[in-house]
């Protein structure tokens, strides 16, 4: 047996065609029920769905042999124990800075400024100003980072930005790229070894489906 790992919402939503085209598909749909562990049209193959960043976990203890995961989530969960072989190029995105518009960002950061960021990201934001050279105060959020400049709980964020209409609906306005991001497969080492065949043919057959 094979087990996905795949988080709700958009990366399911993507990776579905990539499975397809790898002969599976999801039989049951998730936003209709509330099971857990889904099965597929392949009797050998089945999905659990878990949170976005618990994806990386449970491919790395075994709990799932492959999983699907955005490389923001593994840049901050550190990648131990997994095997990424393929960018799917699903769920693409930056990861960026953003400041209210009344903010000067710029001006903060030639002064040598602290400045006070919030951020899900801590990881990438502690690198991306370690290697600025900017003296940065992070403040840990899990989710509505949008709200920390508004309410004076930090002077700029790091967050996802694809469209940019959450930063635009909240006067926000992005002045730094730090990443492109988009989503990959993970693989559990061990699992590499011991179900190498069905994983490899997996794999192959993903990677030949990447628009
Ligand atoms: N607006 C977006 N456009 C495109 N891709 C995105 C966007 N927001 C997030 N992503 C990507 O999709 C992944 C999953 O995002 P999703 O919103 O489903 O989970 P989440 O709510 O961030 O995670 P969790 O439930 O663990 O808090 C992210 O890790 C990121 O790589
Ligand atoms: O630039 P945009 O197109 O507006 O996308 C950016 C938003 O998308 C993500 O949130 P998401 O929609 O996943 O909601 P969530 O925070 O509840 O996961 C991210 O956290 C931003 O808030």
């Amino acid at each position: 047996m094979i087990t996905l790992a795949l988080s709700k919402g958009r990366i399911f939503d993507e990776t579905l065609p990539l499975l397809k085209a790898a002969g599976i598909e999801v039989t049951e749909d998730p936003e209709k029920s509330r099971k857990l562990i889904l099965a597929t049209t392949r009797p050998d193959v089945r999905v659990v769905l878990v949170r976005a960043t618990d994806v990386p976990t449970y491919v790395q203890y075994g709990g799932a042999d492959a999983g699907v995961a955005g490389k923001d989530v593994l840049l901050e969960h550190g990648g131990q124990g997994l095997y990424q072989p393929l960018d799917l190029k699903i769920a693409k995105c930056r990861l960026s800075v953003a400041v209210r518009a009344d903010f000067d960002y710029e001006a903060a950061v030639k002064q040598g400024s602290r400045i006070a960021v919030a951020t899900k990201y801590t990881q990438c934001a502690r690198e991306h100003f370690a290697n600025k050279g900017v003296h940065v105060d992070l403040i840990k959020l899990y989710g509505s980072m949008e709200l920390a400049p508004l309410t004076g709980l930090a002077d700029a964020i790091v967050d996802l930005v694809s469209t940019g209409s959450t930063l635009k609906a909240n006067n926000l306005v992005e002045v730094e790229e730090i990443m492109q991001i988009s989503s990959r497969l993970v693989v559990n080492q061990a699992a590499l070894k011991t179900k190498r065949e069905p994983l490899r043919e997996l794999i192959d057959a993903i990677a030949s489906a990447i628009v």
